[in-house]
């Protein structure tokens, strides 16, 4: 009985799905205005962002990504296109932080204007929603990690509380 559910099983096309990370570092400032701490300060860290996404691994035989969910380099294109590039030397300023987005948008070039604080939370989440729509088709994210210290990180996967 066992060995003939073996069998029937070995006759079925097998299609692995599976997850892979990538990891970017980014160094950026922000600021959060109403914590109670040195977190108010206009400060900078080296953020760490993991995204993770899944999909099938590819079976083409010949194909460049044979035996990959996706080339880890075009993982690390899209971050860092979408992710580095738009805050990586930069400073992210919450749009109701007039005090410090005025004075920010007058001195640097590179400012993320985020519609809550720049929190670990809120970047997590921002970076999630910009890695997710420049994926190839058939790979989905699984979770984008935001770390703002080496202690200290977020996680998102997409979900909303409606
Ligand atoms: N839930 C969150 N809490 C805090 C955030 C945040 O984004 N989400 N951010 C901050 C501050 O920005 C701050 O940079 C963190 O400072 P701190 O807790 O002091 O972190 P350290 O790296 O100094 O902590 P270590 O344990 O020494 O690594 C505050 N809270």
């Amino acid at each position: 009985m066992c060995t003939l559910l073996l069998a029937d099983l070995s006759q079925t096309p097998s299609l692995t799905t599976m997850q892979i990370s990538r990891k970017i570092e980014i160094d950026y400032g922000h600021t959060l205005p109403n914590h109670f701490s040195f977190c108010n300060q206009l400060h900078g860290h080296r953020g760490v962002v993991v995204a993770t996404v899944e999909g099938p691994v590819i079976e083409r035989s010949g194909d460049s990504e044979e035996g990959m969910v996706m080339d880890f380099r075009f993982l690390k294109e899209i971050m860092v296109e979408h992710i580095h590039n738009r805050l990586d030397h930069g400073f992210a300023v919450w749009r109701e932080d007039h005090e410090d987005l005025e004075f920010i948008l007058k001195r640097n070039t590179r400012v993320l204007v985020t519609d809550d604080p720049p929190t670990a939370e809120y970047l997590a989440k921002w970076a999630f929603n910009e890695i997710r729509t420049h994926l190839p088709e058939g790979i989905s994210l699984h979770n984008v990690r935001w770390y703002e210290t080496p202690n200290n990180w977020a996680d998102y996967d997409g979900q909303i509380i409606k």
